[in-house]
């Protein structure tokens, strides 16, 4: 192992630099800043400057995303604020019966609400320590995930460093295939005479649930984060400050939320995305309504399950279709 000399310790952090900044650009802003002949000539430089110098290996290096040891099982993990469920609106009637309900609780006051997509995948929960991604879960429960960090490392659409060295933060988010990389798993597993996945949201669970990070690496996993969990320290006051916040540390946020003044409004932006829903490279299943004021949030709590501040708008489901490509791919 040849001497580690200052200009190799510089060359390796630039590297790392130049290396998170186009994983960023790439996975994060779906705008690649170069070919991917370029990044990986930067990545194998890298690879070849830590495996001369492994005191140089640091945890939140891009080499090491995907873990080595296959793992014997998933360790149970606690939610230090429960990670709740939805309550369910099939319908105009129902949106406006939401409406009432959130305003009789806050009698006289205005009240605003975010509308977002709400992705057809796997809810997770990761927690930052100055700024280091150290765990990964799934929602389990609601009280009690799976520690699955090794598999969420290896989805580069998650940062394993952000920008900002927040001191502790945990972010919830849902993971998800893409339509693309869904069909293409699909037919690649009918080729091997496998199994195949009901649904991208069947499909990004069992990626994540796989004992060797090797497999849930390959399965080209992505993710939108949805909500701060649990933050020391000052934070934002609204749900939407919370996403731009969360965009601003470097998390992959979804640009399609919208803030509503009134019901009405909610009402429209559902009618549009159900329109416009097959139109994404990701499956959705209906969007999420959030009371945009997190104090108004805190004063209209929870039931045991789910929030009195949040209700999912469900799109009815499917007409008869001839196959789930078809539905995937339309
Ligand atoms: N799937 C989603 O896109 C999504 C979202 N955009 N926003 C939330 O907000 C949470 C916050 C409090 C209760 C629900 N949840 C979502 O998914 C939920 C998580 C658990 C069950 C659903 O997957």
């Amino acid at each position: 192992m040849s001497e580690v000399t200052p200009e190799i310790k510089a060359r390796v952090e630039e590297l790392r630099r130049e290396i998170d900044h186009h994983n960023y650009l790439y996975y994060v802003l779906d705008k690649p800043g170069i070919t991917d002949a370029q990044y990986d000539q930067l990545m194998q430089q890298l690879i070849q400057l830590e495996a001369a110098h492994p005191e140089l290996i640091t945890p939140d290096s891009p080499t090491q995303r995907v873990g080595g040891q296959v793992q014997q099982g998933f360790q149970a993990v606690p939610h230090r604020v429960p990670m709740l469920s939805l309550g369910n609106a099939f319908g105009e009637a129902d949106l406006r019966e939401f409406d009432r309900r959130v305003r009789t609780n806050l009698p006289g006051e205005e009240v605003e609400y975010v509308v977002e997509l709400k992705i057809d995948g796997l809810a997770v929960s990761l927690w930052y320590e100055n700024g280091l991604l150290v765990r990964g879960a799934t929602r389990g429960n609601g009280e009690y995930g799976e520690d699955i960090t090794a598999n969420l490392r290896t989805v580069k659409a998650i940062p394993l460093r952000l920008k900002e060295d927040v001191p502790f933060l945990e972010v919830r988010g849902e993971a998800y295939m893409p339509k693309d990389s869904f069909v293409r798993l699909n037919e690649a597993r009918e080729e091997a005479g496998e199994p195949l996945f009901a649904n991208p949201r069947n499909a990004a669970a069992g990626s994540l649930r796989q004992l060797d990070p090797g497999v849930t690496a390959s399965r080209n996993l992505s993710i939108f984060m949805y909500a701060i969990g649990h933050l020391e320290g000052p934070g934002p006051r609204s749900h939407a400050a919370a996403l731009a916040w969360l965009k601003q540390l470097g998390f992959r946020v979804n640009q399609h939320y919208k803030v509503c003044q009134d019901i009405s409004q909610v009402i429209d932006y559902c009618a549009k995305w159900h329109e416009k829903r097959f139109d994404l490279p990701y499956a959705i299943d209906g969007l999420v309504i959030k009371v945009n004021s997190l104090d108004q949030q805190q004063r209209l709590g929870a039931t045991l399950k789910s929030p009195r501040w949040a209700i999912a708008y469900k799109f009815p489901a499917e007409q008869a279709v001839s196959t789930i490509k078809d539905i995937i791919l339309r």
